[in-house]
């Protein structure tokens, strides 16, 4: 397998009749915001579950520099930050005690993880949320404290599933920021969306999986091929499928 900050190779799932991600290859290099896309249903989440140790595979492997994430997950689950699809599960904390308790539970010093929290939400403008529990927040502010979640021990390799859904514009650019930041710093970054000019803005990295399949994976410019990254992604699954003489009964709403 080649190596990169993160790499499949092989990696299979099966859910009943249904082959969600088969023989999967896929290598993130270090250092990159690589995007991941792909039509609905394509095995995105499958993928990342997999690659994150939230999900065992039926066949193939994951490293994460270097480390096999399923032969060692503690030592995985160091490495990575996570922000999964979905909510929060503890959400019956306060923002700032659900990052500090995430911390805790990495081995952070109380005080360390409580500083860590109060900085990540002080940046993702969540401090005026106070005591507010996360079951009561706005989907929004559930991403922006799931993603301070994921970046409160420091990990090497950020996975974020859909990270700016339901994020209003100001947060976004704050986060776009902050991933920045971090790449520059040697982490790297992998998310999966399905805003291409969102992927084109942000990534220097893109792979396409179609029926639980990579295929195409390269820099932006490659995978992109003179056209736009909406172009190749509607190619590369299939092309588009127009609505033809279908839903004419909605017609009959105009009369
Ligand atoms: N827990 C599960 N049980 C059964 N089938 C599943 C399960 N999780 C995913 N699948 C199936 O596996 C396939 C891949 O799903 P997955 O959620 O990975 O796709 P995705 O690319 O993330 O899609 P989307 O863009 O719509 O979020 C789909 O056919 C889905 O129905």
């Amino acid at each position: 397998m080649a190596a990169g900050a993160l790499t499949c190779g092989e990696l299979t799932k099966r859910f009943g009749a249904t082959l969600a991600v088969d023989r999967l290859e896929l290598v993130v290099p270090q250092g990159s915001m690589f995007g991941l896309v792909g039509p609905n249903g394509a095995g995105k989440t499958t993928t990342l579950s997999m690659a994150t140790g939230l999900l065992r595979p039926d066949a193939g492997r994951v490293l994460v520099h270097g480390e096999d994430v399923w032969s060692d997950l503690e030592r995985a689950h160091r490495l990575l930050g996570v922000l999964p699809d979905g909510l929060p599960t503890l959400d019956r904390l306060s923002g700032p005690e659900l990052v500090e308790h995430i911390g805790r539970l990495h081995g952070l010093p109380r005080a360390e993880a409580a500083r860590r929290a109060a900085d990540l939400l002080a940046v993702l403008d969540l401090t005026d949320a106070g005591r507010t529990l996360v079951v009561d927040y706005s989907a929004g502010m559930r991403k922006k404290v799931g993603l301070a979640c994921a970046l409160v021990h420091a990990p090497r390799v950020l996975v974020l599933d859909e990270p700016f859904e339901a994020v209003d514009p100001v947060s976004a650019s704050t986060i776009r920021e902050l991933l920045q930041r971090f790449t520059a710093d040697g982490g790297t970054v992998v998310v999966s969306s399905h805003v291409m000019a969102l992927v084109e803005q942000l990534c220097d990295h893109v792979a396409v999986i179609v029926a639980g399949r990579v295929v195409a994976s390269g820099t932006l410019d490659e995978v992109r091929a003179g056209g736009t990254l909406e172009d190749r992604f509607v190619a590369l699954s299939g092309g588009r499928r127009g609505i033809g003489e279908g839903l004419a009964w909605l017609a009959s709403s105009s009369g």
